[in-house]
Order: structure tokens, then C-alpha cells, then sequence
């Protein structure tokens, strides 16, 4: 196969350079925009051969494993031109949803850096490989680091290949789980199935040779030598194993901040899809709070958080699954505000509920550009008006956006309001 020559014209949404052969569209992972390039050429793929003439934005990578290593789909664009591509993600995906919506500047929220970190672990003759996944690929890249973890991570990697050793006669593939919290490490193994006794005795060992604050097998405890804590606001949360956190702890703050600015009138909140309370621990400071998630741990944590939090009300938690059994109308009509966050697949069937409701004010959190238009189209048909879009990086040099949005509906009446009225 000999290279061709190929001009890139643009990133698309994976980060990868787009280019076209007449008018057949290939992409190109690490060419950027205006670059003339020598390619492979296979399918709709192109590997990248040669840069004949590289782009003005193009800086040297952070990290030498990048272009190996899965893990950072954009890194050798130069800071505006990087927070120019990360924001067109949203104007993208708002454009092809036909969606009209004012996007604010984009966030900063890489603050310390990630606080969670999935490693994978492959096995071969007995042998382990620990380290991200390569782009497009079941390979695992082997790293000796990673410069975008939070410094609460330090020594996660080497734990991690610890912990696969004594995991490697199965073969079976391993994923570790880790979160760097003030206690020390928080790890979650899964893939490894029950576990033998004489992998039991070895995985302790190490949990105690790392200094692990906590070790799970799939939720399951293995060892404990701390419970991880975390703090959210001004409450201490005893964290559930393999909880969902924000990506970045700034994140969560950049992702709080602009909720709390949007419901600041609001008495009574719900938040669905909780999680830990990320929202509702520091929404309670003001408001009455219904939660609801359908992880049972997860909301059990945050109750007890609030229970031994000084100066917070009480928060109601309600374990529920809001893809089965949204909340309706009616029930939505309780509350003066609503924040919903569901994972990256979306939440059409609740935003269909909110559309119909009469929620003065909704925001909308996601970590995913597409099922975010499509649920803003959903709650914009049913008469809700957008105030603005805010883009947040909080996934230094990968191809997501976190995005929160405010919703108002013009003329609703709040229900205390309503109470006052009469
Ligand atoms: C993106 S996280 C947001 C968590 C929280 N808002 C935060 O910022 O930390 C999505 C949450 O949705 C929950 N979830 C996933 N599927 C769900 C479902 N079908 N019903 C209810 N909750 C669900 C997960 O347990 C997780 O806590």
C-alpha cells in the first residue's frame, strides 16, 4: 500500500484529522486541521505517514506515549486551538440536532488533574501488561506514567501492576478501578470473577505492601485499611466502592457552581441521577432536596453524609431507575428547579416527563455532546426556552465535553408560589 497525500481539514468529533478523496471521508488519528500529510489508506481509515506541511497550532505532546497510548485522543494543538475544537464539540453536535443554543466560553476544569483512573490488564504466558487501551485497538499500551492523574493518584500504576501479578495464571482480561482520595487509594478490580484463596492472600499482601486505603472485587471488600473519604462542599462522604466522581474534583466544583447560580431562588430541588451528591450535598445548604439514583450505595452515602453534615437539610433519597420509571408530571411539579445528569447514554424518557411539566427552571448536566442535543431538543419542543450552554474540560485531551445548560419555562409559577396564591 503506498502512502497518499491527503489535506486535513478539520477534527472530528473522535479528535481525529478528517480529510477526503473526492468525496470519500477518511480519518486520521493525530493530523491536524490545514496539514498536508502522507497516509495509509484502509476503508474510511488513514494512518499517518509523514507531515509535509505541519499546522501553525501543532506543539510538541506532554507525554511520550501519546500517539501509542489510547488514553488522549488531541494533545499537540496549541492552547487555543485546542479550546476552539473542545467547544465546537457542543456547537457541533447543537448544529447537527438543529439546535440554535447560546454556548458560553468554555471552562478550564483540569485544575490537579484526574482523581479516577481505569487501567487495564492483559495477561500473555503468565506474564502481565498493564496500562491504557491503544486507540482503535484491544492492544494494551504499557506506561510508566501519566501526567494528566491528580497527584492523589501517585503510585496508582505501580499498585496497579501489583495487583494484576497475582491475577496472571488466569488470563482472564482485568480492569483496576482506582481513585485517589485524602486517605490514600480506592480500588475496584472487575473481570476477575471470584477470587481463590491463595489470590486472596496475595492480593492483601499488596494492598498492604502499597499502603491501599481499600481493596473491592467487583463491590465485593477484599481488604480495608482506611475508609476513603471524599469531600463534597462543606460534607465528608464515606465513599461507596466503584462510585461514580466527577472526572476532575475542579470539574465538580465548575460543574456545582453554575447549578447552584441557576437555582439560587429555588426552595425545594430535585436532583436526578445524584450519584454521591455532588449537587444535593451542596444544594441542601439552601434548599429542600429530593434525590434520586438507582445506586443504592451511592444515595445511601449521601444520606449519611447529610445526616452528620452541620448546617444542611434534610435530603430525601429515593432509589428509583429513571429510564424504567421516570418521574412523571405531576411529581416534577413539586419542585421550583430540577438538575438531571444521566450517563453518557442520555435520558429521553425523563426528558420527555420535564417537557411536559411546568418546572420553572431545569438544568441539564452530560458528558456527551449527542444525547445532550438530543434531550435539549426534547425539552426545547415541549416549550422550554434555553438560556445558555457551558462547555467544561474536565477531559484534558480527549475527544468528551462535560456541558451544563439552563432551561427556564417562561411564565411557570413556582410551587410556593402557587401556595402563596392561593
Ligand atoms: C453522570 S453520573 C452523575 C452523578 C452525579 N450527578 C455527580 O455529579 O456525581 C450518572 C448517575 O446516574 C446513575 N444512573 C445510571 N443509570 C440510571 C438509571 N437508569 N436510573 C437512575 N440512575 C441511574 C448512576 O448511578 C450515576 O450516579
Amino acid at each position: 500500500m503506498s502512502p497518499q497525500r491527503l489535506v486535513v481539514e478539520r477534527l472530528g468529533h473522535r479528535g481525529e484529522g478528517v480529510a477526503y478523496i473526492g468525496d470519500r471521508r477518511v480519518f486520521m488519528p493525530y493530523a491536524l486541521p490545514g496539514e498536508i500529510v502522507t497516509a495509509e489508506i484502509e476503508g474510511d481509515h488513514a494512518r499517518l505517514v509523514d507531515i509535509v506541511e505541519a499546522s501553525k497550532d501543532r506543539i510538541a505532546p506532554i507525554c511520550p506515549h501519546f500517539g501509542h497510548c489510547g488514553g488522549c485522543a488531541v494533545q499537540t494543538l496549541s492552547a487555543g486551538a485546542y479550546a476552539a475544537w473542545k467547544r465546537g464539540l457542543l456547537e457541533d453536535a447543537l448544529r447537527n440536532a438543529g439546535l440554535a443554543l447560546n454556548v458560553a466560553p468554555i471552562i478550564d476544569a483540569h485544575g490537579a488533574g484526574r482523581r479516577r483512573v481505569t487501567f487495564h490488564a492483559r495477561f500473555e504466558a503468565g506474564t502481565a501488561r498493564v496500562g491504557f487501551m491503544a486507540a482503535r485497538s484491544h492492544e494494551v499500551v504499557e506506561i510508566d506514567a501519566c501526567p494528566l492523574l491528580a497527584p492523589e493518584l501517585e503510585g496508582a500504576l505501580r499498585a496497579a501492576r501489583a495487583l494484576a501479578a497475582p491475577l496472571a495464571s488466569r488470563g482472564k482480561p482485568l480492569d483496576i478501578a482506582i481513585t485517589g482520595t485524602s486517605d490514600g487509594l480506592d480500588v475496584e478490580l472487575r473481570g476477575a470473577g471470584p477470587l481463590a484463596e491463595d489470590e486472596w492472600r496475595a492480593l492483601i499482601a499488596v494492598t498492604e505492601t502499597h499502603d491501599l486505603a481499600r481493596l473491592t472485587n467487583h463491590g465485593n471488600l477484599v481488604a480495608l485499611r482506611r475508609a476513603p473519604r471524599i469531600a463534597i462542599g462543606a460534607a465528608t462522604l464515606a465513599l461507596p466502592p466503584g462510585a461514580f466522581l466527577q472526572a476532575t474534583q475542579k470539574g465538580e466544583e465548575a460543574i456545582a457552581t453554575l447549578v447552584l447560580e441557576a437555582t439560587k431562588d429555588a426552595r425545594t430541588i430535585a436532583d436526578l441521577f445524584c450519584g454521591v451528591g455532588a449537587f444535593a450535598l451542596r444544594l441542601a445548604a439552601r434548599a429542600r432536596i429530593c434525590a434520586y439514583d438507582n445506586a443504592a450505595g451511592a444515595i445511601d452515602a449521601m444520606a449519611a453524609a447529610a445526616r452528620t453534615t452541620q448546617g444542611l437539610r434534610k435530603i430525601e433519597t429515593f432509589e428509583r431507575d429513571l429510564s424504567k420509571r421516570p418521574l412523571i408530571t405531576q411529581e416534577l411539579e413539586a419542585f421550583d428547579a430540577l438538575v438531571f445528569d444521566p450517563p453518557r447514554a442520555g435520558a429521553p424518557a425523563q426528558a420527555a416527563e420535564i417537557a411536559r411539566s411546568k418546572t420553572p427552571i431545569v438544568i441539564a448536566v452530560s458528558c456527551n455532546a449527542q444525547s445532550f442535543a438530543r434531550d435539549a431538543a426534547i425539552l426545547l419542543s415541549g416549550g422550554y426556552r434555553a438560556r445558555t450552554a457551558t462547555p467544561i474540560d474536565q477531559f484534558r485531551y480527549a475527544a468528551h465535553v462535560e456541558i451544563v445548560a439552563v432551561f427556564a419555562r417562561d411564565g411557570a409559577v413556582s410551587p410556593r408560589k402557587r401556595r402563596l396564591l392561593g
